[in-house]
């Protein structure tokens, strides 16, 4: 069987400048191996309701992530691209994840006004984020900046800066970068002050599960095993501390290379992670361990945060 066997590939997409481009690069790499891709537009409620200005928090789980799901199983697209951290951890029944392409690089930025970076900004400055993560560990710098919530897609936040509403907005590198844009940060942020949400920078390529051949073909095309392993870890922790992806939770993999006791080289996976107990602190930890151990590398890291006090949220629901 060859790419061309498998007929026009319909691939799905939000609306969103930052969704189209992340379609397209998935696109190009499937017409490279000799498929032929169609875009088509699927607008999602997360979408719609951009306009609101109302912070994220609360406004529901996999609202970006949801209609493109629906697209797939009743036919109209067969490959959906989803930003990997938009989506929620529980699976869907008859649809499968395809592929996790190699990440673009995961961490947090700040824009601000005047160039500024976090530790130049006077107390009292407002920082505009929609993301209980991102309020919960700029809150936990001690530095005095006021967050407010903000909403809107990339190019709007960026804008409220520009437009001197805020004196600036931390957003994901990923997401600039893929738009064009990443010049634009005044700071990238370490992750020891900012660990970006579990999967961020990642995409998730989903198609139906009855399509085992285009499920083969997508992953022989795009799948990257180290960022699958990092991520599949940063996602445990979400799981089992029963959070939605809008949660004020931070996990960051890394596969590295390391020794065996014989000096062979081995990779091994070491994970970070927080949360915030009910009071609004930070809970940090660590781990390490075998790569093929991801997900309880990443289930046990979260039972940590718990015993240390983390907050347990409810599970996964509207
Ligand atoms: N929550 C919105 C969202 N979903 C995915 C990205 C881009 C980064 C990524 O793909 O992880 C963004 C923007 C942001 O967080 O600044």
């Amino acid at each position: 069987m060859t790419a061309a066997d498998l007929g026009t590939i319909r691939i799905g997409t939000r609306a969103s400048l930052l969704a189209r481009t992340q379609t397209q690069t998935v696109a190009d790499a499937l017409t490279a191996r000799g498929a032929e891709v169609e875009i088509v537009h699927v607008s999602t409620d997360g979408d719609r309701t951009q306009a609101a200005n109302t912070p994220l928090a609360g406004s529901g789980v996999g609202v970006f992530t949801s209609a493109l799901r629906d697209a797939l199983l009743d036919g109209r697209i067969d490959v959906a691209v989803h930003s990997y951290k938009d989506l929620p951890t529980a699976g869907l029944s008859g649809v499968v994840l395809a592929a996790v392409p190699e990440r673009a690089d995961p961490r947090d930025v700040l824009v601000a006004r005047d160039q500024m970076v976090l530790g130049e900004l006077p107390p009292g400055s407002v920082i505009g984020t929609g993301s209980p993560r991102r309020a919960a560990q700029l809150n936990a710098l001690g530095l005095g900046l006021e967050v407010v919530g903000i909403r809107g897609n990339v190019e709007t936040r960026i804008r409220k800066v520009t437009d001197g509403e805020v004196d600036g907005v931390v957003l994901a590198r990923a997401g600039l970068a893929r738009i064009g844009r990443a010049g634009e940060a005044t700071e990238v942020l370490d992750p020891l002050q900012m660990l970006p949400a579990p999967s961020q920078g990642a995409l998730a390529v989903e198609c139906r599960a009855a399509d085992t051949e285009l499920e083969s073909f997508l992953r022989s095309t795009l799948h990257d095993e180290s960022t699958f392993l990092a991520v599949t870890a940063e996602r445990a922790v979400l799981q089992e501390l029963g959070s939605p992806c809008s949660a004020p939770i931070g996990a960051l993999a890394d596969v590295v290379e390391d020794l065996d006791d014989d000096g062979r080289i081995v990779e091994r996976l070491s994970l970070r992670a927080f949360a915030t107990t009910a009071e609004g602190a930070l809970v940090r930890n660590s781990a390490t361990g075998e790569t093929k151990d991801a997900e309880q590398i990443g289930r046990s890291l979260a039972a940590e945060l718990l015993a240390d006090g983390a907050e347990p949220r409810s599970v996964e629901a509207p």
